[in-house]
């Protein structure tokens, strides 16, 4: 069964169609790819589908749900995350308080307000501290848990917000280019970590413009041109594809 399903999604700037019908499906616990040449609509489509930029046409389902005008927190509150582009870490607070912010409720409002400091309170604010230092500790970024998340490299950063998303117990992660800017050693060590929550039964979506990592990590992956799904299926036959090999320019990919 489908945990999420995407149908037939068009997404437009003006009259330009950046995401155009497309229509995907994800099971529970898969690991699914993306991959394209710029300006595909990859990032547009995650944008729908995490609900930044709801469609202009089109359905997404979550978990039996129809999702497809539900705000981004209320999917998150389903299950349903994603991480940027761009890590949007704070940068002058400290990476374990990165995670505890990303427990706060989506006003922003602190969990645990000074002025009301209740017991049950402050019992809640020490397992959400404890929890974000077991993550902190999977991710291996337990010797900089003090440091300012400005202050970190861009695959700390990524690690971090991968922390951030970790600490909302999703069913589903939409990874946005998680290895972009990120040296080849810590490229490794974020798909380790994305496979070990995968196995757990964590859902993935992965966009990314390194093919090999991504083929490497991926159970099936789809190629997107132009708006559209240009092709789909087992990573290695979808990279052979004559169709992929001519969009990325006739290159060897
Ligand atoms: N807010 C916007 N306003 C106008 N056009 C936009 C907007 N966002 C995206 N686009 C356009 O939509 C198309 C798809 O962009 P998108 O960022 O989804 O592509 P992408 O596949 O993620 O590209 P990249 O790999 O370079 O990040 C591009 O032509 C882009 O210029």
């Amino acid at each position: 069964m489908s945990l999420l399903k995407v149908e037939a999604v068009t997404r437009q700037f003006g009259g330009f169609k950046a995401v155009d019908e497309v229509s995907l499906q994800l099971a529970s616990g898969e690991l699914l790819g993306i991959a394209g040449t710029n300006g595909a609509g990859k990032s547009t489509l995650f944008a729908a589908i995490a609900g930044q930029q709801p469609p202009d046409a089109g359905q997404i389902r979550f978990a039996e749900h129809d999702i497809t005008r539900l705000a981004p927190h209320r999917r998150a509150r389903l299950g349903l995350v994603r991480t940027f582009q761009i890590p949007r870490e704070f940068k002058s607070l400290t990476v374990h308080e990165n995670l505890l912010a990303a427990a706060a409720n989506p006003q922003g409002e602190r969990l645990f307000n000074a002025f009301v400091q209740t017991r049950s309170l402050r019992e809640h604010e020490a397992q959400i501290a404890a929890k974000a230092d077991g993550i902190l500790q999977f991710l291996n970024l337990a010797r900089v848990r003090d440091v300012k998340a400005g202050g970190l490299s861009g695959g700390q950063k990524k690690l971090v917000e991968l922390g951030r998303v970790l600490m909302l117990d999703p069913r589903c992660i939409l990874l946005d280019e998680p290895f972009a800017g990120v040296n080849p050693v810590l490229i490794e060590e974020i798909c380790e970590r994305v496979r070990e929550l995968n196995a757990r039964g964590i859902a993935f979506i992965v966009i990314e413009h390194h093919l090999q990592a991504l083929k490497s990590l991926s159970n099936r992956m789809i190629v997107m041109d132009r708006g559209r799904i240009l092709a789909e299926g087992d990573p290695h036959r979808v990279l052979d594809d004559p169709r992929v090999q001519e969009a990325y320019m006739g290159g060897v990919v």
